[in-house]
């Protein structure tokens, strides 16, 4: 169980100024904003992935005194698109997922031991998020987690990643589009707009 906090302090990347928020343990914030707002580029710069200002720290820990692969394992960011390196699904696992958590995605039970190169664009995203909640993080970074997923694969994915979340005390940032989504899965709601990132009331969603 995390009790850490996510701290983003005066980010700034691109076109985005200064940017903070705290995320609490265990807490989903979710980032809206127009296609280019720079949404990916924030998570990017949360992950230590691109030189950015200002400073993030996880609890006590700062990023800027943490070597980048240290600090990912931690902070763990999950692409749109994830990279899969090995030939067979179950070499990308530190720890085998049980069978449950493949039901709860609406993964077939045999899913770990499958090729790589027969995986559906869905079912790379849904198995990505299960690889990332498998390594323990302390806080997570989720890039449109659903965007490959038809409707009720995506309410399903949703309710996974929102038990899991408030469960394990995760800190999460998860960019979102659908209102819908972020009606269900959000504590909290905030947007880029003009270059900023402001808080949206919660009588918006
Ligand atoms: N490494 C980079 N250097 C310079 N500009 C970049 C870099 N990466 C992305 N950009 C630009 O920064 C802007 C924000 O990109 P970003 O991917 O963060 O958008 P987004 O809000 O996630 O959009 P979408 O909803 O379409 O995914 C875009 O105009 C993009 O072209």
């Amino acid at each position: 169980m995390s009790e850490e906090c996510l701290r983003l302090d005066r980010v700034a990347i691109g076109e985005l100024a200064e940017a903070s928020l705290d995320v609490e343990p265990g807490e989903i914030v979710c980032l809206s904003g127009a296609s280019g707002s720079g949404k990916s580029r924030l998570l990017r710069a949360v992950a230590d992935l691109e030189p950015h200002e200002g400073e993030v720290r996880l609890g006590e820990q700062a990023q800027a005194q943490t070597p980048g692969h240290t600090w990912r394992r931690q902070v763990m960011l999950v692409p749109a698109e994830s990279h899969w390196w090995a030939e067979t699904v179950v070499e990308h696992f530190f720890h085998e997922p049980e069978a449950a958590e493949l039901e709860a995605l609406g993964l077939a039970p045999d899913a770990l031991a499958w090729q790589v190169g027969r995986l559906s664009t869905g079912e790379k995203q849904r198995l990505g998020l299960l690889r990332a909640v498998s390594r323990e993080p302390g806080a997570l970074l989720l890039d449109e987690p659903t965007a490959n997923l038809d409707d009720a694969t995506s309410k399903r994915v949703e309710a996974w990643l929102k038990a899991r979340i408030h469960e394990r005390g995760w800190p999460t940032l998860w960019v979102a589009h659908d209102r819908g989504q972020i009606a269900r899965v959000a504590d909290r709601h905030w947007r880029i707009a003009n270059g900023r990132l402001e808080e949206v009331d919660a009588a918006w969603t």
